[in-house]
């Protein structure tokens, strides 16, 4: 390698964690990857093992330096990104989990959360949060941790316990328990936060009774956050220059930086974010106003968010339940086969619907089987039914904000499927554009401890830089687009009426 230094990014996705190098281009030099077990101890459970999430960062760091010869002084700075609001809860002096991480896909509070859910309740927690009250961000599974685990409530409020989202997690196990912090885009997901006031709120941690003594410091997602303090790495300093969610990251990634810019990020779940700039909105249609990445405090923006609970994990189930699919790369080519045209919809419910239906009861049904139904036109169904809910995310942004997108820009791991770009373009009418790099989430941190640390001057540098991606151009007819959305509504309000009768 060159004698050059790099920027260190830890991406720690929902099925993986990458680390990556990137070099002063913006080009990734050297990637690591490895899977993280999910385990599902109940119907709609989803938990992680907190000690493999840090121990398999720590090997990838190691992987990636070994692999591509750079001594750990190369590394200029490292930025961190996460899956949001999957909660981790840990014992201040032994550094021990009281519990296994909750995944954010998680339904295990599902009941708690439907109490909040009292008009009295989630109005007041939309106007500070901007949240619509679910299960899915972190406050019920920190009042679940605390009731559940005997004595917890009672340890947390004598201050013996921490709360941390990975990213949190993982910067206090690097700095070995010295720096206790998350960033705001974190925090605006947890539905403790007031994003207008960027503080936590008190109120609301008397409504969950969680004690503040639990809660991280909050910085911007680009800070000198702290300095490793680990042996993987020598015993060499290398500052913590960002912490940021997955989903802002990929947004600042794509340097979709203006109000009304947009992009679609296809991970396990898919999130569709558009910027917002400085102005604060609250959406009626069930999108998210969280808060977005940024240098320093008063740069703090906010962007509408609908998410999307499943799109990789219902591939995953093609491949790990059904085993009609031996490996989800190949999913593409054998949805191309399944020569279209049948009315075949799965809504992918597995753990609830999110945006814009926000149905945490609703279980996923596979509508319109035949006797002819063949297990490609499954995998074609499953990979359509994640267009079919960015399209009803986007009918919504376009509603709320009188904003209708030229095209889309996407990103993330299904977004190599090319069967799902066509699709998505013909059912959007609209040019579909994939970013040259898939993990634009790890690019938009690598950019954010980059910029805090000066190795980049500034965003102008960046976009200079840029290359411009594929581009798929809408194919179908207007008629057989609005027909094949007209029946995936016609199987979300089936698969919604299922459970209330
Ligand atoms: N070519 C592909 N076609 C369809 N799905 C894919 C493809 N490549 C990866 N995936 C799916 O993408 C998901 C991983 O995407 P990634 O962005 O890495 O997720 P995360 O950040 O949540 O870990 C997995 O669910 C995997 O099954
Ligand atoms: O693991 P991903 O990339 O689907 O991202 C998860 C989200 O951050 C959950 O809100």
């Amino acid at each position: 390698m060159k004698n050059e230094q790099y920027i260190m990014a830890i991406d720690e996705g929902t099925t993986s964690a990458r680390v990556m190098l990137f070099d002063q281009q913006g080009a990734p030099v050297g990637k690591a990857q490895r899977k993280i077990n999910q385990s599902y101890p109940h119907p709609g459970w989803v938990e992680q093992d907190p000690i493999e999430i840090w121990n398999t960062a720590e090997t990838l760091v190691s992987e990636v330096l070994f692999q591509t010869e750079t001594p750990p002084y190369k590394v200029r700075s490292i930025g961190i990104t996460n899956q949001r609001e999957t909660t981790i809860v840990w014992d201040r002096l032994t550094g021990k989990p009281i519990y296994p991480a909750i995944v954010w896909q998680s339904k295990q509070t599902a009941e708690i959360a439907k109490h909040w859910q009292q008009p009295e309740f989630a109005n007041l927690i939309q106007q500070k949060t901007g949240l619509l009250v679910d299960a899915y961000f972190s406050a019920t599974k920190i009042q679940w941790i605390l009731q559940q685990v005997p004595g917890a409530q009672s340890r947390a409020e004598q201050g013996e316990l921490l709360f941390g989202t990975i990213d949190t997690w993982l910067l206090w196990k690097l700095t070995n328990g010295q720096v206790h912090a998350t960033d705001y885009t974190n925090a605006s997901r947890t539905m403790l936060y007031n994003i207008q006031q960027k503080a936590w709120d008190p109120e609301l941690l008397d409504l969950f009774q969680i004690p503040a003594a639990m809660l991280p410091k909050v910085y911007p997602s680009g800070h000198l956050y702290g300095y490793t303090q680990d042996f993987t790495l020598m015993g060499v300093q290398i500052p913590i220059a960002a912490l940021a969610g997955d989903q802002q990251a990929s947004l600042f990634g794509q340097l979709a930086l203006q109000p009304g810019m947009a992009k679609n990020t296809y991970g396990t779940g898919a999130f569709i974010m558009m910027n917002l700039g400085k102005q604060w909105r609250l959406s009626n249609h069930g999108l998210l106003t969280t808060l977005t990445c940024s240098l320093d405090d008063d740069e703090v923006g906010y962007a509408f968010e609908g998410s999307i609970f499943s799109a990789g994990s219902a591939i995953e189930w093609l491949h790990r339940q059904l085993k009609i699919l031996t490996d989800p790369a190949k999913s593409a080519e054998i949805a191309a086969a399944s020569h279209k045209s049948t009315d075949l919809y799965l809504v992918p419910a597995f753990n609830g619907l999110g945006a814009p239906y926000w149905d945490q009861r609703a279980q996923a049904s596979f509508l319109g089987l035949t006797a002819h139904t063949n297990h490609s036109q499954m995998v074609a169904a499953t990979i359509e039914s994640l267009a079919f809910q960015t399209r009803a995310v986007l009918d919504t942004m376009a509603q709320e904000t009188g904003l209708t997108l030229q095209s889309l820009v996407v990103d993330g791991g299904v977004s190599q499927n090319d069967y799902l770009l066509q699709f998505q373009a013909d059912l959007l009418g609209k040019p579909i554009k994939r970013a040259p790099l898939s993990e634009t989430t790890a690019l938009g941190t690598a950019y954010l401890a980059g910029l805090t640390v000066g190795y980049w001057r500034d965003l102008a540098a960046l976009r200079s830089q840029q290359p411009a991606g594929k581009v798929f151009t809408p194919q179908m007819t207007v008629a057989d687009r609005e027909h094949r959305y007209a029946g995936w509504q016609a199987a979300v309000t089936a698969t919604q009426k299922f459970k209330d009768d």
